[in-house]
């Protein structure tokens, strides 16, 4: 029976990931463990703005975009950062079709409620399932970079994490993978830092009350909680370093951190 999951993918890990990563991920597709992506690329966004001469502003995490600021990130996400990935996934010999959530109106998009402080920085009303499961049917793995859209044509930034979050609860897969650069959600213990293999909900209040918690792992932990209180089963937080990460992710189980309700 065919089974489906949402892949994050953070800019923190992406220039590393290596060609086995893409040849995990064609191994699952082939055992029609299907994989919708959803990338990020923040420090590739920073570092052409630094080219540019603009400076990158961060408000609770979220970048302060202004039109000129969206210009760049439509740019490096929806071009350099998506085709990139299409590119190594079509390297390892699976079929993959990179759009942005402007794309058939893909992800519509609102301001933030403090969009007069951050600019054009969108919130997912809706996701259109139906395009993506279209590229799907057709045997392509869909990349979507997220910019978002309201009815009006304004494009709009979305944190990855927030974006993949979304795109999971409305297509209803059991499981979202987060790849990044950490081996999961970590808490110092007697001194020493180990990965916790299962965090619920109230853990993770606690531990960003505590600080532990904190930083880029903030939106994926939200974005967690979000989709587990609706259709999603689990969301697994992961290190793309470490070999055969996707696999163990879905068909085995205990690597990274799980996200569970309770
Ligand atoms: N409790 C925690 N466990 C692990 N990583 C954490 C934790 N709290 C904060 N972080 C930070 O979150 C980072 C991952 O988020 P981020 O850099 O935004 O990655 P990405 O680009 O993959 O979205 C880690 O590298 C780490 O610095
Ligand atoms: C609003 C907002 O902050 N958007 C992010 C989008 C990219 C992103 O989220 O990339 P990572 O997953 O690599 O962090 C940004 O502009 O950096």
């Amino acid at each position: 029976m065919e089974q489906r999951f949402v892949m994050k993918c953070g800019g923190s890990t992406l220039a590393a990931l290596p060609a086995s990563f893409f040849d995990d991920l064609r191994g699952l597709q082939e055992r029609n463990v299907k994989p919708v992506i959803v990338h990020g690329g923040g420090p590739a966004i920073s570092e052409t703005l630094t080219k540019l001469g603009i400076e990158s502003e961060f408000v609770n995490g979220l970048r302060k975009t202004s039109d000129e600021v969206l210009d760049v990130v439509e740019m490096v996400l929806a071009g350099r950062i998506n085709k990139e990935i299409v590119r190594k996934i079509q390297q390892s010999g699976a079929k993959s079709i990179g759009l942005s959530g402007v794309d058939g109106k893909l992800i519509i998009a609102k301001p933030v409620a403090n969009s007069a402080e951050i600019g054009f920085v969108g919130d997912v009303t809706d996701v259109n399932a139906a395009v993506i499961e279209g590229i799907m049917g057709m045997g392509y793995i869909p990349v979507i970079a997220p910019i978002g859209i309201d009815e009006q044509g304004q494009r709009y930034n979305i944190n990855a994490d927030t974006a993949a979050g979304a795109v999971a609860s409305h297509l209803g897969v059991e499981r979202m993978i987060v790849v990044t650069d950490v081996p999961g959600i970590l808490k110092t213990v007697d001194g020493v830092k180990k990965v916790l293999p299962t965090v619920t909900v109230e853990e993770i209040d606690a531990m960003i009350a505590s600080g532990e918690i904190y930083g880029g792992m903030i939106p994926k932990v939200r974005a967690a909680v979000k989709c587990i209180q609706g259709k999603v089963r689990e969301v697994i937080i992961v290190n793309g370093d470490e070999p055969g990460v996707l696999s163990k992710a879905v068909l085995e189980g205990g690597i990274g951190t799980r996200i569970v309700q309770a």
